[in-house]
């Protein structure tokens, strides 16, 4: 698991190591980390230009001891001193070690520029001469390399208020920062590299977690020599209708790709007949009235895409939610429980999976707002509805109350698309069948799924449908190998 943590979080571990340590020697760790980094990225350092931009605070004290580094091994390192205050030993250092002190203009020559200007004390968007000098540095042809967060990126948050550094690559110091994971902010980060200096031990419960492919591997059910169809989960289907029949065609797609041991799917005329044509292996109850009582016993419901929002749906979905097993609801079935919250007062488990302007319906917030604050809004609708929720978007979120919030990366912008939503809503339907739970089945399935479309699009444009074809080889390629 990849965990990070809040500045604060961060800040107060520091403190506690710290006071066990002679002083300065967390910087020393940061620099060498930073500097063995810079190197890499060099390859030759001797006769190199490298600049460091420095802010006024401990974030510049890095980026000057590392300077002070690279200038003993023979780069021509400048410091461009961006703050009303500069980290003084770093700076004595570092112009004895042969470092000199340059102007702006310097950006422009370098090979490699080194961004120290705020770390995790950065407040707001960033002042003068900070945000013209990280919009330089975007625009210079060097390798950017982000002191611990690029900065211009709220280290807790993920968000960008104005301008803010691009990096290549980012070092970030002691264990990964809410930020560098959550978008607008992990799309600034390059690869992220983790320099340790000795934080561990003095770390909290992180703020936010993302699934490895290790643990992708471990949680994901896998069929033993004493599965049937029944035991690996049979998914229920409630989506579709006679004005959106392809919404069931790919939910039912995606869960059957995903491993569900069978799905069972119920709908009016139309939709009915598309999913007979696409998936024979479903098995199918055509509804003329909204009941389920002749659909057969499930594991797990998925509810609402492109089931529509009027009284026939609104019965239907009272149906399904009043059953005992866990239900994931997506799409119109999220517009049926903003309408009437009731519907969300059940036993068994409920994931709900909404976008942003889904989301905004059933909380009252603007999707700006959520847009701007996803892991706050996402947070708030956990707590404030009782349920697990999947908010999805360039990093899809995944929220339970008292558990860390899951951040998933996988995706790509090509998934942006109509009807991949009913694909994911099938794959982790079919997960929450198979007995993950909600927290689980969301994030494994947000991680398969942004998977899948990246196999699907392959740098191209991609179809809904293609996701759910490449579902199965994102398994394979989680498990690193074909499983007979
Ligand atoms: N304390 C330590 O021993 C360690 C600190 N580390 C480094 O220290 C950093 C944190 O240092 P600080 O707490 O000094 O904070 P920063 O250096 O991140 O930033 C604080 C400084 O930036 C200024 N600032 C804040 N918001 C600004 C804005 N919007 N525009 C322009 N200037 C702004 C403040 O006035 C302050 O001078 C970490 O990110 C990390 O790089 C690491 O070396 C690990 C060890
Ligand atoms: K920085």
């Amino acid at each position: 698991m990849k965990t990070a943590y809040t500045a604060d979080q961060i800040r107060h571990a520091e403190r506690t190591l710290m006071a066990r340590l002679p002083e300065g020697t967390l910087m020393q760790r940061a620099a060498h980390g930073l500097a063995a980094a810079c190197a890499d990225l060099l390859g030759r350092v001797y006769g190199r230009r490298v600049v460091l931009l420095v802010g006024s605070g401990d974030n510049g004290g890095d980026a000057l001891y590392a300077g002070e580094r690279l200038a003993r091994r023979g780069a021509r390192v400048e410091a461009v001193l961006a703050g009303s205050k500069t980290h003084e030993a770093g700076l004595r250092a570092f112009l004895d070690a042969g470092g000199r002190v340059a102007e702006q203009a310097a950006v422009g020559e370098a090979d490699l520029i080194v961004d120290g200007l705020v770390g995790i004390g950065v407040s707001g968007a960033l002042r003068e001469p900070y945000a013209r000098l990280a919009e330089e540095a975007n625009t210079a042809h060097g390798t950017v390399v982000a002191v611990d967060v690029p900065s211009g990126v709220d280290a807790s948050t993920g968000q960008v208020a104005g301008a803010a550094v691009r990096a290549r690559v980012t070092v970030t110091m002691g264990a990964y920062k809410t930020g560098l994971l959550v978008d607008p902010g992990a799309a600034h980060t390059g690869t992220v590299e983790l320099v340790d200096i000795g934080l561990g031990p003095f770390l909290p419960d992180p703020d936010v977690a993302a699934l490895t492919r290790a643990d992708v591997e471990d949680l994901l059910p896998r069929p033993g020599n004493e599965s049937d169809k029944y035991r690996r989960g049979v998914l229920g289907v409630a989506a579709g209708s006679d004005l959106y029949t392809g919404a069931a065609v790919l939910a039912v797609g995606g869960a059957l790709r995903a491993g569900a041991g069978l799905v069972r799917y119920a709908g009016t005329h139309e939709p009915v007949q598309q999913v007979r044509a696409h998936w024979p292996e479903a098995v199918i109850t055509p509804l003329d009235r909204p009941s389920i009582e002749h659909v057969g016993r499930v594991q797990a419901w998925l509810l609402g895409p492109g089931l529509g929002t009027g009284d026939w749906a609104h019965e239907l979905a009272a149906r399904v939610l009043a059953s005992d097993v866990p239900v994931l609801i997506d799409a119109d079935g999220l517009t049926l429980v903003a309408r009437d919250r009731s519907l969300l007062r059940r036993r068994a488990p409920v994931l709900i999976t909404p976008h942003a302007g889904e989301l905004s319906r059933l909380i009252g917030v603007s999707r700006d707002d959520i847009e701007a604050a996803r892991l706050e809004h996402v947070r708030r609708a956990a707590a404030e509805l009782g349920v697990t929720v999947l908010l999805k978007g360039s990093t899809t979120v995944v929220a339970e109350e008292a558990r860390p919030v899951r951040v998933n990366g996988t995706g790509t912008s090509w998934l942006a698309t109509g009807g991949t939503g009913d694909v994911l809503s099938g794959v982790a339907g079919a997960l929450l069948a198979q007995g993950l739970g909600c927290y689980d089945a969301a994030s494994v399935g947000a991680y398969l799924h942004g998977l899948a479309g990246r196999l699907a699009a392959r740098g191209a444009p991609l179809t809904s449908a293609g996701v759910a074809t490449a579902v199965p080889e994102a398994i394979r390629s989680v498990h690193g190998e074909p499983r007979p």
